[in-house]
């Protein structure tokens, strides 16, 4: 998979521009903040997810402007494709001229991993860091998986303000027994896919973990659901009865507290390295260590899944690692198409071929990357 040409048009600062990209190693070099980090956004943005960094499509359009466009021809699944997105007041997307009703049906067709150091938040951070970066991953290979979120989060929002409303009209206590039922069942068919993610993603990172550590230390990834007890090997159905239970054993305390405390909204992803957590005892580099591995592994889950390799996005990324992680990082990328970002145009020393660009205050420009 690779992108022939990116067009943008009022996306954050960059200037409306076309650009034809090489399709190997593309190397975006300039200071801070003249646009490298909104180049690397508006690529992220063809595989139909939101903003990686968190923000709101509004944030994306140029101050002052109403609508930006992103468009790009790519080739993907041994043929030409393109994909139009207008970001506004509501997202249009459309995949070679038919428009899309959700994200997914782009992700089918441009799968990309994004390697940025916001994305050192999934070690640092709380759970709800770890559970949209597993969203993210897999919603790219599975197109109804933003549905069942969406339900998830109705669900969520109806069933807590009813939770405010029962002490004071018991007669709403039958009506949180059919919320239960639609959470537990909804639960259910969201853990069943997490735990089969996490299960590919366990295998890919502990072995990429051990490669780049040297096998000085071993990584290691857990599910940690909401409900107790051990949840592999149980059918949907099984999990469901087992979500229903821990809702209703649950249920007095959130009324108590007006919150809902069981279901995929409380998931964490344990990750431990030689037996201790990564976010409380992992050094900087460890943790950095433990982020490559698990959007590596994404990248791997990404081209089985796709049956082509995926776009490779490193935003700044790739001046934060030692040598040795470098070289693991770019062996791994072989055949690929990568887009790195960096503040050194020295990088392009470590690399064969390619495409160098200069950005300046969101304008781009290409220059042939000299022979040393
Ligand atoms: N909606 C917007 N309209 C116009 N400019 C914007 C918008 N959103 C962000 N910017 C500007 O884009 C600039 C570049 O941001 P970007 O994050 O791409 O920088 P960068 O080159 O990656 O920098 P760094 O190396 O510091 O990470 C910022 O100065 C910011 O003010």
């Amino acid at each position: 998979m690779r992108i022939e040409t990116l067009s943008l048009q009022h996306f954050r600062n960059l200037e409306t521009m076309e650009i034809a990209f090489d399709p190997k190693v593309n190397l975006i070099c300039g200071d801070n903040g003249q646009g490298k980090t909104n180049l690397i956004e508006a690529i992220w943005l063809l595989t139909g997810a939101r903003s990686f960094r968190g923000n709101r499509d509004g944030d994306l359009v140029r101050f002052g402007e109403e609508r930006a466009k992103i468009e790009a021809k790519f080739f993907s699944q041994m043929r030409d494709q393109e994909i139009s997105i207008q970001l506004g007041p509501k997202r249009q997307s459309s995949l070679n001229g038919v428009a899309v009703q959700s994200g997914g049906e782009l992700s089918e067709n441009f799968g990309a991993v994004v390697f940025s150091p916001v994305h050192l938040e999934i070690v640092k951070e709380g759970p709800q860091q770890r559970r949209r970066f597993l969203d993210t991953a897999i919603g790219q290979i599975k197109e109804r998986y933003q549905k069942y979120l969406q339900n998830l989060n109705r669900i969520l929002l109806q069933r807590n303000n009813l939770l405010r409303d029962v002490p004071f009209h018991g007669e709403l206590r039958g009506l949180l027994d059919v919320y239960d039922e639609h959470l537990a069942q909804t639960s259910a068919v969201i853990t069943v896919m997490r735990r089969s993610y996490i299960e590919k993603l366990k295998i890919q990172a502990e072995d990429i973990y051990r490669e780049i550590s040297g096998g000085r230390e071993a990584l290691s990834l857990r599910y940690i659901p909401s409900i107790d007890g051990p949840i592999e090997g149980l059918s949907g159905e099984e999990l469901k009865e087992v979500y229903l239970a821990a809702i209703q054993t649950a249920r007095e305390n959130d009324i108590a507290y007006k919150t809902t405390s069981v279901g995929p909204h409380r998931d964490d992803l344990e990750i431990t390295l030689d037996g201790l957590s990564a976010r409380s005892f992992g050094s900087q580099g460890q943790q950095r260590s433990c982020v490559l591995a698990l959007k590596l592994s994404e990248g791997r889950i990404l081209k089985e899944v796709l049956d082509d390799n995926p776009v490779i996005l490193l935003d700044d990324v790739l001046s934060e690692l030692d040598a040795k992680r470098q070289a693991y990082l770019l062996r791994e990328m072989t055949g690929m198409q990568v887009f790195i970002t960096c503040c050194d145009p020295h990088v392009r020393e470590q690399m064969e071929g390619g495409a160098l660009f200069f950005i300046e205050r969101g304008a781009l420009t290409r220059e042939q990357k000299e022979k040393e």
